[in-house]
């Protein structure tokens, strides 16, 4: 202090000295203190709206994350609230009542058809988001509302509504399929990933766990959880600590998200495993979707090859077969032992890798849709880009068929057929393009 009381008297010029001996100068020196505080605070308030109304960079994403995701619709009303017991009441009064998230996705839609069928309560929830062309998510909302299934529009990280969704029904299940899927788009918009896999997640999970009774969950994990696991093929008990992309590494939070959930609070959680899943109704940013519209557009199809000419392949699993997965882990799923918020006892906490245990090559899939749409393909080979793909996958799925008895069969030319006989009825040849 002492020092300091040196450094400020001392003078640097004695000119300054001076000026601040004179009252009339101390006045002007407040003043012009008073005028560089006024426009310094203008400056920093300029650079505030510049950046912060900035459409680029990080506004952009989240503006783009707004659009995208958030866009939950007006809710509620005696004849909203109608139609969500209707679509979820079950067949018969001891029946499954499931939450179906993500259910205007490819794998949602056929789940949450499936259950209706055999007479369990069905209530689906989706964003409806803009990843790939929302018309094919209307399209399959048409044809699930056609069964008596009603999506609610809004988004899992809107904690308020999944609240009052569970108010109006007891939902004995939740199958969460709600996510941000594709491998390579990570790259792109690494914060979507990060909104639906890991804070959607949460926030479904925390209105789980404080509901009472609490559902049972069973959820969509990803094969890229085994990364650069190279041991074939890939069993539950297999490292999965190396993800090779975003995707994969937000896939793997969840697991140990569920885990803790598990723990704490006594939910009973099963993570599938999915490998590659096509079929009809499925995703365009999948390799099989575009491949199929590029070669009857005639254009180029550009097919990965790893290192040293070395084969990419993928245990590609039909449809049917994951759905059948997806019913299995649904009617094994122990109760959760907890109850508003308070854990009771150990809960069940599963895993399973839900793929087809045959991998094909990528150039083989090709192959098998040149011979189906009988148009050869214009083939670009090129090198297994570094943005997140493995070289490989294959499941072990023996867990699966011992726990519900999931064996998959249907290979993957059999699968395909139905795919390009959905895809030609869809979009007929060339009428209706897929985008
Ligand atoms: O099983 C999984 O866990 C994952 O399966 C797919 O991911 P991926 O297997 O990469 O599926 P596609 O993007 O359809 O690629 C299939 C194969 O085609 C290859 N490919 C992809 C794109 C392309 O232009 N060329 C090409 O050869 C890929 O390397 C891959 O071997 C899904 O997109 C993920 O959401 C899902 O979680």
């Amino acid at each position: 202090m002492s020092q300091m009381k040196h450094i400020d008297n001392t003078p640097s010029t004695p000119g300054k000295f001076k000026i601040e001996k004179s009252p009339y100068n101390r006045l002007r020196l407040q003043f012009s203190l008073a005028k560089i505080i006024f426009w310094s605070l203008v400056f920093v308030g300029l650079i505030f709206v510049f950046f912060y109304r900035s459409p680029s960079s990080s506004s952009h994403v989240s503006s783009d994350l707004f659009r995208r995701s958030l866009r939950t619709s007006s809710y509620g009303g005696p004849a909203w609230e109608k139609k969500i017991k209707a679509s979820a009441k079950p067949r018969s009064s001891n029946g499954m009542c499931v939450l179906v998230t993500g259910a205007a996705g490819f794998v949602g839609t056929h789940v949450s058809a499936a259950l209706k069928r055999r007479g369990n309560g069905v209530l689906g929830l989706d964003n409806f988001n803009d990843y790939y062309d929302p018309s094919l998510k209307r399209a399959r909302q048409e044809l699930l509302e056609r069964s008596g299934v009603y999506i609610v529009e809004a988004d899992i990280n809107d904690a308020t509504l999944l609240k009052k969704l569970f108010e109006i029904v007891a939902f004995t299940h939740v199958m969460h399929l709600a996510a941000q899927a594709g491998v390579r788009y990570a790259m792109e918009n690494p914060s979507s990933y990060v909104h639906s896999n890991i804070a959607g997640l949460v926030s479904m999970l925390e209105v789980c766990k404080s509901v009472n009774p609490q559902p049972s969950i069973v959820w969509a994990s990803s094969s890229s959880v085994y990364g650069l696991n190279t041991k074939v093929p890939f069993s539950e008990r297999d490292r999965t600590d190396q993800p090779a992309s975003l995707y994969a590494a937000t896939k793997k939070a969840g697991e140990e998200i569920a885990h803790t959930y598990n723990h704490i609070y006594g939910l009973s959680i099963t993570g599938l495993r999915f490998f590659t899943v096509y079929g009809p109704w499925g995703r365009p940013d999948m390799a099989y979707f575009f491949f199929t519209r590029d070669i009857l557009k005639g254009k180029s199809v550009p097919i990965f090859e790893a290192a040293n000419h070395g084969t990419v392949a993928r245990d590609f699993t039909y449809i049917d077969d994951i759905v059948k997965g997806c019913l299995g882990a649904l009617d094994t799923a122990k109760k959760s032992t907890g109850s508003g918020g308070k854990k009771k006892g150990p809960a069940q906490l599963r895993v399973f890798n839900l793929g087809n245990t045959s991998p094909v090559p990528v150039s083989d899939l090709v192959s098998i849709l040149e011979k189906l749409l009988k148009v050869k393909a214009k083939r670009l080979i090129m090198k297994l880009p570094r943005n997140g793909d493995v070289q490989f996958t294959h499941a072990n799925i023996s867990l699966a068929q011992k726990e519900f008895g999931y064996m998959p069969t249907t290979d993957l030319q059999t699968g395909l057929k139905k795919f390009v006989r959905w895809y030609l009825s869809y979009y007929g040849n060339g009428k209706k393009r897929a985008q």
